[in-house]
C-alpha cells in the first residue's frame, strides 16, 4: 500500500507536459511489430505496467523485445515462429493485454494459460470468447470461460461475419486480430465506432483490410511486415491535466504531443461545449494518427448532456469529466456508459463514492451519473479502488480542495501514466 497524502495548491498551475504515450497504441505496435517479419521500432512508447504485460506476453512466446526508455526494438520472424509459452502468462491488470492476445491464441498452434490480478478476474471475457468460439476457437475458464484464468488451445479458425454487441474496441480488435489466422474473411461491423488504432495498424503493418462504412472487413495475411511506430501523447492521460487547467483557478498549461485521432477526442467537444477556454495548435498526422498541443485556461464552465455516440470516444475520461462537472454551473448528465461497471473497478460506484467524500453533489444511475455544480470540495479520506483513473481523478481533486486529501493507495497510477505526479510538480 502507497497512501498518498495531498495539499490543496492554493495557486496556478502554469506550464508545458510532454504527455506520455498512447497506451492503446503501444499494447497495438508491440503486437503488430511482434507478428511482423522484420524489425519495429517504436518511439515514445508508454513504459507503463500495463504495455510491460504486453511486451513480456511475446518475449515468452520467442520475440526479441529491447526496451530503452521509451524507445523500443521489436525483432521477429512472424507469426509462424512464436514459440508456446513454457509458462502461465500473468496480464496483470490489463483488459486491453487480455482481449487482444486472446484474439491471437486462439489462432497459435500452440497451449497456453493466461490469468490476471484480482480486479482483471473479475472483468468479463465472454464477450470476447463468445465471437471467438463461433470462429472456432478452444477456449475454457472459470463460469465457462468467462472469467480467467483461461486456457486456450490455439486451433484452426474460420472467419466470421460479427456485428458487436457492445460498445468495445477491445472485442472489436480480439475478432479483427483472429481474422489474421483464420480461414477467409472475418467481418466486424461496429453500429457505435470505437477507437480504431487497430485498423490504422493493420493497415501500417501490410495487412490484407477493408473498411466500408462501419463494417471492417480483414484476409487471413501471416506475412505482416515490421514497420516503426511514433506513438502519440495519450489524450486519457491528457485528460487529467485539461481538466486541472480549466478548474483550477488563474491556470493555463499547454499539453504537447496529444494523439487527437477523432475517435479518441470526446473530451475535446466536452471542454468545448462546456465553455471552457481550450485551443488546439500545431495539428498534423503520423502513419494515419492525427497529433496536436492542446493549451487549456481556466475559465467559467457549465453543465452538459453527454451520451450517444460520444460515450466510447471519452469512456476512460469519465471519472475526471465528472470532476470537472462538479465545477460547472448546472447539471451535468452522462448516460449511455454502463461499459464503465466493467473497467477496473465499477467505475459508476467508485466516481460517486470518491466526489461525494470530497463534497460533490453526484448520483449514480445505472448507465451514467447526474452532477450538481458548482460546488467547492473538501478534503478527506477517498479510496483508489486500486484503479488507476480513479486514483488520478482523485489527485486533481485535491487541488482544488480546501483540506488534505489521502488517497489510500496511488500505486496504480503505474499502470498507465509513471510519471504523473512528476508531471503534476513540474506545473505546481
Ligand atoms: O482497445 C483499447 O485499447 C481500449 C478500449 C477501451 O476498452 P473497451 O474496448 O472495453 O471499451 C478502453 O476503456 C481501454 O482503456 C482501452
Ligand atoms: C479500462 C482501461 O484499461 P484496460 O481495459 O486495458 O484494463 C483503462 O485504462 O481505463
Amino acid at each position: 500500500m502507497s497512501e498518498c497524502k495531498l495539499q490543496p495548491l492554493n495557486k496556478p498551475l502554469s506550464g508545458e507536459i510532454l504527455v506520455p504515450g498512447d497506451k492503446s497504441i503501444s499494447h497495438r505496435a508491440v503486437i503488430f511489430g511482434s507478428l511482423a517479419n522484420g524489425i519495429t521500432k517504436i518511439t515514445h512508447f508508454l513504459d507503463g505496467e500495463d504495455c510491460m504485460r504486453t511486451v513480456d506476453a511475446f518475449r515468452e512466446m520467442g520475440v526479441y523485445i529491447d526496451v530503452q526508455d521509451t524507445t523500443l526494438i521489436i525483432k521477429s520472424k512472424g507469426i509462424t515462429r512464436l514459440v508456446e509459452p513454457s509458462q502461465p502468462l500473468d496480464f496483470g491488470n490489463s483488459g486491453t493485454t487480455t482481449r487482444l492476445m486472446l484474439g491471437i491464441l486462439a489462432g497459435l498452434p500452440f497451449f497456453t494459460t493466461i490469468y490476471g490480478d484480482a480486479s482483471l478476474s473479475k472483468r468479463p471475457m465472454d464477450r470476447v470468447v463468445n465471437p471467438l468460439r463461433q470462429m472456432g476457437a478452444i477456449i475454457d475458464g472459470r463460469l465457462n470461460g468467462n472469467l480467467l484464468p483461461l486456457a486456450i488451445r490455439g486451433t484452426t479458425i474460420k472467419g466470421i461475419d460479427y456485428t458487436l454487441p457492445v460498445k468495445s474496441a477491445q472485442v472489436k480488435s480480439a475478432v479483427l486480430l483472429a481474422g489474421l489466422f483464420a480461414e477467409g474473411k472475418t467481418k466486424v461491423t461496429e453500429p457505435i465506432p470505437t477507437r480504431n488504432h487497430t485498423e490504422n495498424m493493420l493497415k501500417a503493418f501490410g495487412a490484407d483490410l477493408t473498411i466500408d462504412g462501419n463494417t471492417i472487413t480483414v484476409t487471413n495475411k501471416s506475412e505482416l511486415t515490421g514497420t516503426d511506430v511514433h506513438v502519440p501523447g495519450d489524450i486519457s492521460s491528457a485528460a487529467f491535466f485539461l481538466v486541472a487547467g480549466a478548474i483550477v483557478p488563474g491556470s493555463e498549461i499547454l499539453l504537447k504531443n496529444v494523439g487527437l485521432n477523432p475517435s479518441r477526442t470526446g473530451i475535446i467537444e466536452v471542454l468545448n461545449k462546456m465553455g471552457a477556454k481550450i485551443q488546439i495548435e500545431a495539428e498534423h498526422s503520423v502513419s494515419g494518427e492525427a497529433f496536436g498541443n492542446v493549451r487549456i485556461a481556466h475559465g467559467s464552465l457549465k453543465g452538459i448532456t453527454i451520451e450517444g455516440g460520444i460515450i466510447p470516444r471519452l469512456i476512460d475520461e469519465i471519472p475526471v469529466i465528472a470532476l470537472l462537472a462538479t465545477q460547472a454551473e448546472g447539471t451535468t448528465v452522462i448516460k449511455n456508459a454502463e461499459e464503465l461497471r466493467v473497467k477496473e473497478t465499477d467505475r459508476i460506484t467508485a466516481v460517486v463514492d470518491v466526489l461525494t467524500t470530497l463534497g460533490a453533489d453526484i448520483t449514480a444511475t445505472e448507465d451514467g451519473l447526474i452532477i450538481k455544480g458548482k460546488t467547492s470540495l473538501n478534503g478527506g479520506e477517498i479510496a483508489s479502488y486500486d484503479d488507476h483513473r480513479i486514483a488520478m481523478m482523485g489527485a486533481i481533486a485535491s487541488l482544488i480542495t480546501d483540506s488534505e486529501v489521502t488517497i489510500d493507495d496511488a500505486s496504480c497510477i503505474a499502470i498507465s501514466y509513471p510519471n504523473f505526479f512528476n508531471d503534476l510538480e513540474s506545473i505546481s
